[in-house]
């Protein structure tokens, strides 16, 4: 069983520095090595009051509410439903755009159907052919007098759009970094890089500085489409392969003969199974008539994860490249994309494959320490950050977006397979976290997505289990490790690399802390199966070793309510853990990742806060564009980002630590009004903070936060 006394341990090894030299004032405890602005020697000395489970205990003197009244909201049921947050329910773009028939058509993006965001487009639309040329240079317009777009640039820079935004000093971000705007004629702040240039005989043209930005009009348009300009963005699939995929013209030659092979082999195995249950003499007639599948699973990348290696957890909607990136820069070493379902990729869906582009800076191997545990033929220069995660309901589709992804993306660190993900529209269809009442098929989509993948490293991400009464993820993670007891003789262990563990059911909601001691549980487990892994590995090395990974070590992560350094290395060491993968702590605070390389607490004021919101924007705005578009995804996805940040209580303002992730805090001022503005639930000032950079929204601007944060939240 873990400790729960976080805070009274003494100061752990920061990112593998030994104890010896590291600063000496780390080794007081957490809570007395803790500077805290604002904390008077008396205040520190007064008797504390007592705390309360659920409530972060806000020092008096910031609180907004009298005692009496703090209680009163201390009793009230604070719920966060963060399961709602977890669905597949990417916000809808709604893209007003002229169709052939002049009529105005919506065009919908995305998934969710239940939230709208307005529109968010130019009054009316240039032509792409003018978008990124000098005035008399247009390129050839391939609709000709049918279309209905401007090409009067002038026109569209005085009606077609709005004024440009005066944030960032009215100064281009992108053209300031990179010498170039890839959003052309329709960046918001194309002022700052463009002329007006005066020819010889007279006349005056509009120029682009940094000239033409864009070299071929028409790929990668829209949100995410970065034109020529290197802005970073990896993983681009260019869009004939998504046109050949729906077009079903991809040959997936490894896949149609590993299933054709698989449902040869589940009618077999079916066949073997009910015999079994009459027969006990049957019982090895699987093995006997066995056949070999067409082929052996390539040889695997090693991975690692180590207690250097605080891992981001996949976020539907949160883990958007911005925020990787930022995450990223603040100490993350691991990252993982947004869900994406494993059908729509296979139909060539731009939303789905949008999703799994990714930073230059996630393509960096992560922190390894060569000293550490020895991993068997481990690269760390080939190793990289960033690692999808899909999800599927029967095999052929894990198995297919497998071979699709790996083919196409070229900088994949693994490929995980989602069983866990809550959300009814993803569990009934027999996805997600259905997969852990199925586990026969689960590790067969495991053993095929091994199969096809190449050297990518295949994980899996569950939960405890499907019931609260019945947890499931011992005997899975058994199965993930081995394989089945009739199949493991024949065809080896499934190859899984990795299995993270969040220690709750699906049925639990996040009111209810994760399970670290089951978390526990499954670690030592994980242990002895490796070990035993070893041995099958000798039985079977000579005919199959590539289907065991990492030369026979499975990886355990835990996952689930990690909110600082001390959270991490306590379940590092008492969980015995590989590492912790942390999921909403890293929204609300993403320097978590730096407090736990520097194994200190990190009271960021308001305005260092306020950094990562800048960050976030431009960061935004480089993957998404600085037209009309772009900057407003940027801010539908800060404002979801603010959702979760504002709910971050500094710690300076807290009596007692360790801060809990599922502490509400009464009414409270912050240390000055940033701070105040920060903590906000009223997501009217979450606009306001995006006004600060991304301008004033657009009039159809509208946004609903995913979920109903708290009892207390200001009405709109
Ligand atoms: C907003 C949100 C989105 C999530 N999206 C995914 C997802 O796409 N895939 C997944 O496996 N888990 C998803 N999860 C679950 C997290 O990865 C993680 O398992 C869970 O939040 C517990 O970790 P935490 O307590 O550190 O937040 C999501 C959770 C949240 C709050």
């Amino acid at each position: 069983m873990e400790s729960q006394e976080t805070v009274k341990r003494p100061q752990e090894e920061a990112n593998g520095v030994p104890k010896a030299h590291q600063d000496d004032s780390n080794h007081e405890p957490a809570l007395k090595r803790m500077k805290l602005d604002g904390m008077s020697e008396d205040a520190s000395q007064k008797t504390p009051r007592a705390r309360v489970k659920g409530i972060a205990p806000i020092k008096e003197e910031y609180l907004t509410l009298a005692p009496g009244q703090v209680a009163k909201l201390g009793e009230a049921e604070v719920v966060v439903d963060d399961d709602d947050a977890e669905g597949r329910t990417a916000p809808e773009t709604t893209q007003e755009s002229s169709a052939k028939d002049g009529k105005r058509k919506k065009q919908k993006g995305g998934q969710n159907k239940e939230r709208a965001f307005g529109t968010f487009s130019d009054a009316q639309r240039l032509c792409n052919s003018v978008a990124w040329t000098p005035e008399f240079s247009p390129r050839h317009c391939k609709f000709g007098d049918r279309c209905n777009a401007l090409h009067d640039i002038r026109k569209y820079l005085k009606d077609g759009r709005r004024a440009d935004l005066t944030t960032f000093g009215g100064k281009c971000p992108l053209f300031e970094k990179y010498g170039k705007c890839p959003s052309g004629w329709r960046c918001l702040f194309v002022a700052s890089h463009m002329d007006e240039i005066k020819h010889d005989d007279g006349r005056t043209e509009l120029v682009l500085v940094g000239g033409d930005s864009k070299a071929a009009a028409g790929e990668e348009d829209g949100p995410g489409g970065a034109g020529d300009i290197n802005t970073g963005v990896v993983n681009m699939v260019p869009i004939a392969v998504k046109h050949d995929l729906s077009r079903k013209r991809v040959a997936l030659d490894k896949s149609d003969k590993y299933l054709d092979w698989l449902s040869k082999d589940i009618d077999l195995y079916r066949k073997h199974y009910h015999r079994q249950k009459d027969d006990e003499d049957e019982s090895k007639d699987y093995s006997a008539q066995y056949v070999e599948p067409p082929f052996k699973p390539s040889e695997k990348r090693r991975v690692y994860f180590g207690r250097e290696t605080p891992v981001l957890a996949p976020l539907t909607t949160q883990g958007n490249l911005p925020f990787r990136r930022l995450c990223v820069e603040l100490g993350a070493q691991v990252t993982y994309s947004e869900m994406a379902l494993g059908l729509p990729l296979l139909q060539g869906q731009k939303a789905d494959w949008t999703l799994m582009r990714a930073h230059e800076s996630e393509t960096t191997p992560p922190l390894f320490n060569p000293s550490g545990p020895v991993v068997q033929g481990y690269d760390n220069s080939k190793d990289l950050k960033f690692g999808v995660q899909i999800a599927a309901n029967v095999p052929w589709i894990a198995v297919k977006a497998t071979e699709t992804l790996s083919r196409f993306l070229p900088h994949l660190r693994l490929i995980d397979l989602n069983c866990g993900c809550p959300v009814d529209m993803v569990y009934k269809s027999g996805a997600g976290s259905a997969l852990l009442d199925s586990q026969s098929k689960l590790e067969r989509m495991i053993r095929g997505m091994n199969a096809v993948s190449e050297e990518v490293p295949i994980t899996a991400k569950i939960r405890m289990g499907v019931r609260d009464d019945k947890f499931t993820a011992q005997k899975l993670i058994e199965r993930l490790a081995l394989g089945s007891e009739d199949m493991r003789g024949v065809l080896g262990a499934p190859g899984c690399a990795a299995v993270t563990l969040h220690g709750r059911t699906r049925q639990q909601r996040y009111t209810r802390d994760a399970d670290w001691s089951y978390i526990a549980e499954c670690a030592a487990l994980v242990k002895n199966l490796n070990e035993k892994s070893n041995d099958l590995a000798d039985t079977i090395r000579e005919t199959d070793e590539n289907t065991l990974p990492n030369g026979g070590k499975m990886y355990f992560l835990g996952n689930g309510d990690c909110y600082s350094h001390v959270d991490y290395f306590n379940h590092i060491d008492n969980a015995k853990v590989d590492s912790v993968m942390i999921g909403r702590g890293a929204i609300i605070k993403p320097w978590i990742f730096e407090e736990i390389e520097k194994g200190q607490y990190l009271d960021k004021s308001a305005s260092e806060r306020l950094t990562y919101v800048e960050k976030f924007a431009r960061y935004g705005m480089e993957a998404w564009g600085s037209d009309e578009l772009g900057i407003n995804y940027t801010r539908r996805f800060l404002l979801e980002f603010l959702s979760f940040f504002s709910r971050y209580t500094p710690i300076g303002l807290l009596e007692y630590l360790p801060p809990a992730i599922n502490d509400r805090p009464p009414a409270y001022n912050g240390r000055d009004d940033l701070e105040t503005l920060l903590a906000s639930k009223n997501y009217q000032d979450w606009i306001k903070i995006s006004e600060m950079f991304l301008g004033p929204a657009p009039p159809g601007f509208k946004f609903q936060p995913k979920h109903k944060s708290n009892s207390y939240e200001a009405e709109g």
